[in-house]
Parts: structure tokens; sequence; C-alpha cells
């Protein structure tokens, strides 16, 4: 029957000035207005049978003033109001009003305690209280309006009688008080601790219809919402009330070209206090629902009485499904999404569930997030990055399937679960998710979703250990205290249906999406045709509904036939956008949806029951709970470090050990060179030493005369002259003793026994240079005797390369050795990498030696070379003598032989001042026989060759040493 009065053509401006009814309060709630408290006085009348305004804040009947704003706004008295109601006219024709909320402007989570909203202050507060002003004025105007209570009272136990559902929030289950027992601060989420938790929901405030209260008893019936017969209504509330799985509303959006003179708008009347809209055109009716929003009621109410405690169930254990279901811009989004200032579902479903887990210190949470969209029946998953192909393009994303086992139900693989663990965090994950989902402007909405988004939160749940605070704090914490409860909150906005599109790509989009939706429709259509008598879904009977025909039903499958809490939230639009044809097209869909909600309030059976608590790993086969297989890990992970941190402990030690045997080496090495070293100085020394006593024999051996003065005279007079320098250097280290040790020239033995006078150096050097007087100290002593002076000189210079050869090997010895320790110093440094630095400076050391040694051994040889280059002049000198000696033998007689000689001896004679004393004279007799041939041999040859070089044949190189014309040698 309908209950509408018609309005008047010219509404008024001015607030309703006809009879209300009066308003109800609340029995379980203080209201700060002074309105009666009468539970009697609690039914406000229709707001139908008020004179419609139509006026510019465009509030509907169902808008006026009977709601309980009050309360609402009593639970949030101490935050801000908006004095002006949220338009209602709407965004204005062509004005975008964003959909997708900015990150920042989410709710974060509470921070004021002791206020009994379940929201955050802003902007949700702001939010929550349009209409307030407009409250205030119209509750005084309702007092006056006698309580008029008529037919439609039949259903004020369920839908509008306030005072009779309000709960006190303190009434609500003991399973949310619950949670106030506990001290454990901690939780696997990590989540501050409120200062003081929060105890009661608000939404009792608004709980003007169904709650998810009694889960264990699932024979409630919906009502066809399209019957007008009330006494059969009045039997199914009863059923009603004892129902609470399913909750279908309806919300009306603010029509934003909606003017006075339209007629669509007078044929429909919304009883937001009642949850009735009525249509009173074609095909009308009666629509009753668990609630009916008006287009005055924000997101914030919406949410409280449409979801809030089915969230909450969810944080519980149960499985719950919230999802918005209407025509293409009439708010879908705009509920499940909101704004900035006015948050959504989505958003404010997040605030509840962490403000959940804050007062639920007993048990510790783990909860993960994945948001996928349907989109032109194809899956995609909205928070994994598409990705890179090699030439740079997207590529494709792997196909989603949806899959079921027992365990899981129906479920989307492979898809990426974050997990979270803030509101903040969660709130970025799902808003990256909106960035990814696809919209397009279709002829009602710019901005208009081309996809049915689900966003789904599984939450994880265990009983925490009193007294393990942390899951450092004991390894206690390691064994499960008890079985995992996972659970699942599916939140979906599902694209809107179309009539039809205008380009080929929205053609094709609203074709799936109206594909999919009919589905859902006809799914729902015969869920109650395959109800059993006591009204549940047998599983048999499940198997003949076409969930199988769209992705949308086959994910929705589980909460459609019964395994979870359900709150379909439909969008309607009345009143026209412009034009009467427009209107008319809406009405149609408006009654289709209208239709759609009836029937799934009727239709749909939740059975709802809290997951069970899997207990330990092995329970969820599908091993679901990551929560025990986090804790599994953890454990092992603090195992592993453990075991890291002993190895790592072991692996120091043995790097100091080997560090110090590394040094020790070291040492070792150290020790050893300068043992070597001292070695070969000592060697060295004694080869020193050696050469000494060889020089000294040798001087012993050609005589020493007693003026100890040296003679070189036959020696200049031979050309065989040596040069001091050259005797020098090739004595340059072992015969530094030369210049200390003295040796004298044997003094000469002449032939007429007079004694030999100290042989006076001539004036020319040693090397016949004139003025060149260091012959004395530098040059070997000689007897005049040239081939004694020679064999000697040669011996000499001998033993001297003997000596350098000695030198050089022990130098090479040396060298040797130098790098050998150099070598095993640089693999040492190499193997211990923080010594390097050091390995490298003594490496640095021993090139340098090495250099050294070098260039010292370069020395050598070039002295050697000069050595040998002497040796070989006086061997060739030697040969040349012992040539003469051999034709004079052959060609001379004695006589002449005799008269040379003594031809020979007059004219040395007389060519010196004195004649020096052979040393040949010092030696035995036996032996000055021997030489005495010799000695006249020498003295014969060293005529010749004085001769030859009185004539010019023999010249004296540059360098003192002898060189023999080629015709001549
Ligand atoms: N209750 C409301 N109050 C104010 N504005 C609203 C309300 N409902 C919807 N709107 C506005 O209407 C426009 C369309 O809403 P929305 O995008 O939510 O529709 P929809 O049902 O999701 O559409 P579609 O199915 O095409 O995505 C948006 O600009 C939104 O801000």
């Amino acid at each position: 029957m309908a209950t509408t009065i018609p309005r008047p053509s010219r509404p008024s401006l001015n607030p309703p000035t006809g009879p209300l009814p009066s308003l109800p309060v609340p029995k379980s709630r203080k209201s700060t207005a002074n309105v009666p408290t009468s539970p009697a006085s609690s039914r406000a009348p229709s707001t139908s049978l008020l004179p419609t305004a139509a006026s510019n804040r465009a509030v509907s009947s169902s808008a006026l003033p009977t709601r309980p704003y009050k309360h609402h706004s009593n639970s949030t008295s101490n935050v801000p109001t908006l004095s002006t109601p949220q338009s209602p006219a709407g965004p204005a024709p062509g004005k975008i009003l964003r959909k997708t909320i900015s990150i920042g402007a989410f709710p974060q989570p509470p921070r004021s305690v002791g206020r009994n909203s379940s929201h955050p202050p802003s902007p949700l507060s702001a939010s929550a209280t349009p209409g307030e002003g407009i409250d205030n004025k119209l509750l005084a105007v309702a007092k006056s309006i006698p309580a008029r209570e008529s037919s439609l009272r039949r259903k004020s136990t369920r839908v509008s009688g306030i005072g009779t559902t309000l709960r006190s929030p303190l009434g609500s289950p003991s399973l949310i008080n619950s949670s106030d027992k506990c001290v454990s601060p901690s939780t696997l989420l990590n989540l501050p601790s409120p200062p003081q938790s929060r105890t009661s929901s608000p939404q009792g405030s608004y709980a003007t219809g169904t709650t998810f209260e009694d889960y264990g008893e699932d024979e409630a019936r919906g009502r066809d919402g399209a019957s007008a017969d009330h006494g059969k209504s009045d039997k199914q509330t009863s059923q009603k009330d004892s129902k609470g799985n399913v909750i279908v509303s309806v919300r009306v959006r603010p029509d934003a070209g909606s003017n006075e003179g339209n007629k669509p708008e007078l044929e429909w009347m919304v009883d937001g206090r009642r949850s009735l809209i009525s249509y009173r055109g074609k095909e009308g009716g009666e629509y009753y629902y668990d609630n009916v929003f008006t287009t005055h009621d924000n997101n914030a109410r919406v949410y409280d009485s449409a979801a809030k405690r089915l969230v909450r169930r969810v944080m519980e254990g149960y499985h719950g499904t919230v999802f918005a279901y209407g025509m293409t811009g009439t708010g879908k989004t705009f509920s499940m999404q909101g704004t900035a200032t006015s948050p959504g579902v989505i958003p404010l479903a997040i605030t509840d569930i962490f403000s959940f887990i804050r007062e639920t210190p007993n048990r510790e949470f783990l909860l993960r997030v994945s948001y996928l969209e349907i989109y032109n029946e194809k899956i995609h998953d909205l928070l994994s990055a598409p990705g890179v192909t090699a030439n740079g393009q997207a590529a494709p994303q792997e196909e989603i399937k949806l899959r079921e086992d027992s365990k899981r139900g129906v479920y989307a693989t492979p898809l990426k679960e974050e997990i979270v663990q803030s509101p903040t965090q969660l709130l970025r994950v799902i808003a990256r998710g909106d960035n990814a989902r696809r919209t397009g402007s279709t002829q009602f909405n710019a901005r208009s979703s081309r996809s049915h988004a689900v966003v789904q939160i599984v939450v994880e749940s265990r009983e925490r250990i009193p007294g393990s605070g942390s899951l450092h704090e004991s390894k206690r914490a390691a064994i499960p205290p008890g079985g995992v409860r996972v659970s699942t909150l599916s939140l979906i906005d599902l694209a809107g249906s179309e009539k039809a599109a205008e380009s080929k790509e929205r053609r094709t989009e609203g074709a799936h999406i109206n594909k999919s939706l009919l589905t859902l429709g006809t799914v729902i259509a015969r869920l109650s045709t395959d109800k059993d008598k006591s009204g549940n879904v047998s599983d048999k009977d499940t198997k003949h509904l076409p969930y199988r025909d769209s992705k949308l039903t086959r994910l929705l499958q589980p909460a459609l036939s019964g395994n979870s809490l359900v709150s379909i939230l439909c969008t309607i639009q009345i009143g026209a956008a412009g034009s009467v044809a427009a209107a008319h097209s809406h009405t149609g869909e408006t009654l289709n949806t209208l239709k759609f909600a009836s029937r799934a309030k009727n239709n749909i059976v939740s059975h709802a029951k809290k997951a069970e608590e899997a207990l330990g790993s092995s329970a969820d086969a599908g091993s679901r709970a990551l929560l025990d297989r986090y804790r599994m890990e953890i454990t092992e992970l603090r195992k592993q470090l453990e075991t890291q941190n002993k190895a790592n402990q072991d692996a120091k030690k043995e790097v100091e050990e080997e560090e110090e045997k590394a040094r020790e080496r070291e040492a070792e090495v150290r020790h050893e060179e300068q043992m070597l070293e001292m070695q070969l100085a000592r060697t060295a020394l004694k080869e020193r030493i050696e050469h000494l006593n060889r020089l000294i024999l040798s001087s012993k051996s050609l005589g020493v005369n007693a003026n100890r003065s040296f003679s070189a005279l036959s020696l200049q007079h031979r050309g065989s002259t040596i040069s001091n320098n050259e005797f020098n250097t090739t004595s340059a280290r072992s015969s530094t003793s030369h210049s200390h040790t003295t040796l004298e020239a044997p003094q000469r033995q002449s032939s007429s026994g007079s004694t030999a006078a100290p042989l006076t150096p001539p004036s020319t050097g040693s090397n016949g240079i004139p003025g060149d007087n260091h012959s004395e100290d530098d040059s070997i002593g000689e007897n005049g005797d040239g081939s004694a002076t020679a064999a000697v000189q040669i011996r000499a210079l001998q033993a001297d390369l003997a000596d350098k050869n000695r030198y050089i090997s022990t130098l090479e010895k040396r060298l040797l050795q130098a790098r050998r320790s150099s070598h095993s110093r640089v693999s040492m440094s190499f193997a211990n990498s923080h010594r390097l630095n050091g390995a490298l400076g003594e490496d640095g050391g021993a090139e340098s030696l090495l250099k050294e040694k070098d260039a010292e051994i370069a020395d050598l040889r070039a002295r050697l070379d000069d050595k040998d280059r002497m040796v070989s002049a006086l061997r060739s000198a030697a040969r040349k003598r012992d040539v003469a000696d051999l034709s004079i033998d052959t060609s001379s007689t004695s006589e002449r032989r005799t008269s040379s000689f003594h031809r020979s001896e007059s004219s040395v004679a007389s060519s010196f001042k004195a004649t020096p004393v052979s040393p040949v004279g010092l030696l035995s007799p036996a032996i000055k026989e021997r030489t005495r041939g010799v000695e006249e041999m020498t003295r014969i040859l060293d005529e010749m060759i004085s001769d030859r070089v009185e004539s010019g044949q023999l010249i004296r190189s540059s360098r003192n040493s002898i060189r023999v014309p080629s015709e001549s040698r």
C-alpha cells in the first residue's frame, strides 16, 4: 500500500511544516538533544507522508530528519561537524569528481580515545555528520509531529524502529569486547598499542536493520521487495530478526540534474528510516531492505550500517564479502572508495581492521592483500607491475586463472599478495591497484569503472602466548600457541551495467559487464529455487547454478553459496538527469537494481561459520596460514643465524690463528735472511782476508826491499804498464787493502852485487804519463824481471778474477735469496690482505735492493771485462816475449848472445841511473838458477821493446793499456 503523499508541485524551500511523527530516541544512547526518550515515540513517520520539498537541498522524503543523526553526532560529539550537509545535488554536470582517494587523505588509525566513533576524527568524522545542522532544526520540528504509526509500524522492529533495534555498542557481541581483557601489547603487525582500547562501536546507533549477529541461525528469509503483502512481511520480519548473515542495502545517489518539475521524482518515495523505497509508477511497488540510504547519508553512515560489523566478524574468523552493485554512475565506486573528505567502505574497513588488531592484544595477526580486476572476462592482477619485454614494451601479464580447492574455495592464481603492516601501507597498496584499474567515460559517468574490482584481505590470526611480548623476546614465541585462523574479507566494486554505448570498445566492455551481471542475477535468482525446506542451499543443488558462466560469479561463488557473510550495497539514482526520456531509462535500470537487491535479500542464505583454527603448520594443507609458516621460518632463520654466528666466530678464530702463523713464518723468514746476510758478510770478510793474505804472500814472493818502495820502472820500460786506475778497479771491492797494504818493489839485485838503491820512480807515472805519480801507491811490486812481473800480475789478476767471480756468485746467491724471500713475503701478503700495505713496502725495498744488486753486478761485469782485456793484453805480451826468446835462441850464437847481452846490459845500465834489483835475487839459488835464463831473455825482450817503443811501433793507448799495431802482432 502506498504510503506517500503526493508532493506539491511547487515545493517550499522552508522546512516542512506539516505534522511530523515524534522523533524516535534510542534507548541505549544518550542524546544531547532534548528529544523525547520514550520508545513509543521512536517511530518516525514515513517521510513520504510529508510534503516533499524539492528544495535546492533536494531533501528527499527519506532524508528528512527522522534518522538518528543525533545519535551519530553524539557518538562523534567531540569531532568537528560540517555546518552544511554534503551537497545533495551531487556534482555539477560535466564536473568529474575524483574517484581515487589520495593516500594523504586516507584515514589514519584513530589517535583520540574516549570517543565511541570507530572512525578517525578527520576527514571521516567531518563527513559523518553532514546534515547535523539540519537535523537539529528538523528534529525540533519533528517533535511537534504526532506519531503516525500505521501499517508501516509493521516493520518497526526490524527496519525503522530505531528504538527497538538500536543496541548499545556495549551490547555488541562479546567477541569484540573480549579482547580488552588481554594485556599482551605486541602483535605480529607490530602496531603501537593505543593508549586505551576502544570498546564500543557506534554502529549500533545506525543499526536500523540487520546486523551480523546471529550467525548460527541461517533460516532467515529475505522479503520479496516487490511484495506488498504486509501480513506476510510481518511474518518474515520475525525471521529476519534472527538473520544477519546477509545484508542488502540500497543507496540513493543525489541527483545532480533534478529539478522541481520532474515527474519521475514524484513517483519515488525513499524512506531511510523504514528502509523502504516505493515506486508508484508502472511496475511499481514497495521495496524493503536492510538499509536504505538516502541522498543525505554519507559514506561513514553507509559503512557503519552495511559493513562495519561484517568487517569485525571477519577479524574474528568469518569470511565476509561486501559488494556494490548498480547501474553505471550511481555511486558504487563513490561508496566503496569514497573521496578524500568522505572515505568509503574500503578505507573505513581498513581503519577498522587495524583498530580491531589494536584492541585484541591476545591475538597476533598477519594481513595479506591482493587486488584483481575482471575486465572483458579476463582477470588482471592490479598489484603486479607489468613486465617489460626485450624491446621495451609492456609484457602481457601471466594469465590468471580461477582454481578451487576444498580449503580455500575458489581463488585466483597466480596472484600477488602483499603483506601489510599498517593502515597506511594497506591503503597505499590499494591506491596502487586503483590507479591500475581500467576506467573509461560512459554516457553517465565520465570516469566509469570498466571492470569488476576485487580487493581481498586475508586475515590470519592466532592466540598469543601471554608474556611473549615480541618475536625476539624468547624462543618460546616460536612454539605455536594455538591454531591459526584464516578468514577473508572481499571488497568488490562491480562495473556498472550500461544499456547502450557509443564506442565499440565501450560496447564490448558493456557486453562483458552486462553478461557477468546477468549471470550474477541468474545465480541469485536461482538460489531461491534451489533452497531446501530449511532454506539452506544444498551442495548438490549448487552444482546446477551457473557460477561458471562468468568469472565474477565463479569468484563470488563461496560468498553466494553461503560460506561467508554478505553485504550487498545496491546503488540507484532516481529522478531525471534532465529529460523525461532519460528519467525513464533510469527508472528501468533502477527498478532492475531494486529487484536484484530484493532477490539477493530473499535468496542468498549464508551459513557462514567461524573458520576453524588450523593447528600446527601441517594443519592447513595448502599452507595458507602464513602466520605459521612465518613463525617456523623465523625459528629456522634464528637457528641459522646462530649457526652462522658460530661459524663466523670460528672463522674469525681461524683467521686470527692463520695470521699468527703467518706472522711467525714471516719472522722466521726474516731471521733466516738475517742469518744468510750475516753468513754472506762473513764469507765476504773471509774472502777479503784470504785475498789480503794472498796479496801479502805474493808481495813476499816478489820480494820487498828495505825501503818498502815500489819499482815500476821495468814495467814502464817494457811498456806493459798497468794503469793504477785499472788495477784499482780490478780489486774494487776486495782490494781496498791495496791502498793500505804498501807493496814494496823488490830490490833489484845487480849483477855487480852493489846494493840497490831504492828505485826512484821516473817523473812519469807508472803508466808513462807525465805527472802521474800514483804508481807507488797503486802498482804492485815488480822486480824488474818482466816475465816474473807479468806472471805475478797475471796471477794476481786471475786471483782477483776468481775473487770477483766468487763475489759475483755470492751476490747472485744473495740476490736469489732476496728474490725468494720477497716472493714469499708477497705471497704471504696476498694471503693476509690486512698486511698488504706492509708487504708492499717490503716488496718495494726488495725491488730497490734488486736494482742495486743488478747495478753492482753490471759494474762488476764491466770491471771483469776490463780485467779480461788486461789479462789478454798481458798474455799477448807474454806470448810475444816467448816468441822473441825463441828467435833469439835459434838465430844467435852464444858469443853474439854474450856480446849482445853485455851490450844490452851496458846499454840498459847506461840508460838507467841505477840498476833495479831483481826480486829473483832474493829467491833461493835453485830458483835463481832457473830464472836466470828467463831474466836474460826478459832483458833482451825489454831491449827490443824499448827499441820498438823508440821507433814508435808500440802505441800507448789513452787508457794506459798497451796496444800493439796489428802488423807487429
Ligand atoms: N552519494 C553520492 N554523493 C555525492 N556524489 C556521488 C554520490 N554517488 C556518486 N556520486 C558521484 O557520481 C559520480 C559517479 O559515481 P561513481 O563513479 O561512484 O559511479 P559508479 O557506480 O561507480 O559508476 P561506474 O559503474 O560507471 O563506475 C562520481 O562523480 C561521484 O562522485
